[in-house]
């Protein structure tokens, strides 16, 4: 997985980071970025593993290629020859998926009607909206108190009799950034499932008999793990060609978990769907990655194919070569100095793991 330049990318239709720049605060900038010049190039028909220490940046690094925040130009988040942030059709069409932790329902993209910002409203408040068909990029608000220049709506459903009836026409919604509102309520697996428009029927029978769900589950009686398993039936019914997943597998059992990473990999080989997947069990994924991205504080510390990994050549434990990588980390973390004190050596230098970022430190 090498990082090369856009015009060679153009093509390949994976997902090309290039030069990206992030910051939680925007332009307030009082926080350091925590992207910084930030290059990735995933190849369609990969399977990436995203690894790193807990707030190195992979959530937000996923959130960013699902066009979940803008960041600079069209030319900097590309996924599928598309600006993440921008193109909105990504999304709206069942190409691009997220599949995070929150129990949050993303139900379309929405774009304001009349909005001098057609493409990039965001309602920022509880509010409640008429979506237009599916694809008809329409929206309009009525009872919208804040708007805010986002493009893509994590829209979580405010009353739960409207999961038994979900349709892109008439819903009445509860909208706001990061919409956690649990999926949970006395409604079936069935209606929840079903409810999607547009599905391949095979397709949704192999999820549901893959997934082993019961269609008669109760959503407030039912476990984590059987929550979760209706969770990514969900997110899994559209036949995405790119698919980024932030850690869902972590309420599986172990079959149901290795079925799942089964099933993706057929993905990637029949479809050459392309899979970016952030975890921190590793278990199984040697033989099941193609590629391995490692992120340090937001930096691309190691991005290669999986085969190329040095030190798995001599381990084949997947879990202690990325530990080892963590506590080459930790270890650094500790001898950071306090202050600014320019006089100090500087520790990092002589480290393979040496990054600007530390430097900061010894200015
Ligand atoms: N909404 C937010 N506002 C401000 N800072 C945030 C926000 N979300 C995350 N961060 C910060 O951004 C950094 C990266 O967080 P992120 O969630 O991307 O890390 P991660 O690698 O996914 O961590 P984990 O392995 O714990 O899930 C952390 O320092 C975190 O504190």
């Amino acid at each position: 997985m090498a990082i090369e330049k856009q015009q060679e990318n153009e093509n390949s239709g994976g997902i090309q980071v290039q030069g990206m720049q992030f910051s939680y605060d925007g332009l307030q900038q009082q926080q350091p970025p925590l992207f910084v010049d930030f290059n990735l190039h995933v190849s369609p028909g990969s399977r990436c593993l995203l690894v790193g220490a807990n707030g190195s940046g992979k959530t937000t690094l996923l959130k960013i290629l699902a066009g979940k925040h803008m960041v600079g130009g069209r030319d900097v988040v590309r996924v599928l020859n598309c600006s993440a942030f921008h193109d909105t059709q990504l999304v709206c069409s069942g190409d691009l998926a997220y599949l995070g932790g929150s129990w949050s329902k993303n139900v379309g993209c929405a774009i304001l009607q009349g909005s001098p910002c057609r493409r990039y409203t965001m309602i920022n408040a509880w509010g409640v909206l008429f979506l237009g068909c599916e694809g008809s990029n329409y929206v309009s608000p009525y009872q919208v108190q804040r708007q805010s220049p986002l493009n893509q709506l994590t829209i979580s459903l405010l009353w739960r009799e409207l999961l038994t009836r979900i349709s892109y026409h008439y819903l009445l919604v509860n909208v706001t950034f990061e919409g956690d509102i649990p999926l949970q309520g006395d409604f079936s697996a069935e209606h929840m499932i079903f409810g999607v428009e547009g599905v391949d029927p095979d397709r949704r029978d192999k999820l549901i008999d893959l997934l082993d769900i019961d269609l008669q589950w109760r959503m407030h009686k039912v476990s984590d793990g059987q929550r979760r398993r209706v969770q990514i039936c969900l997110g899994l019914l559209h036949p995405y060609k790119v698919l980024l997943l932030d850690e869902v597998t972590v309420d599986l059992d172990v079959v149901t978990r290795m079925d799942l990473l089964e099933f993706f990999k057929e993905e990637c080989e029949q479809r050459e769907a392309t899979i970016v997947y952030a975890t921190h069990i590793f278990d199984g994924l040697e033989t099941w990655a193609t590629h391995l991205a490692y992120i340090q504080e937001g930096e691309l510390r190691r991005a290669e194919k999986i085969s190329d990994v040095n030190e798995l050549k001599s381990s084949t434990n997947l879990l202690s070569v990325v530990e080892s990588w963590l506590r080459v980390e930790i270890k650094l973390e500790k001898k950071k100095p306090v202050n600014n004190n320019t006089s100090q050596a500087n520790p990092f230098a002589s480290s393979p793991f040496f990054s600007s970022r530390h430097m900061a430190y010894y200015r």
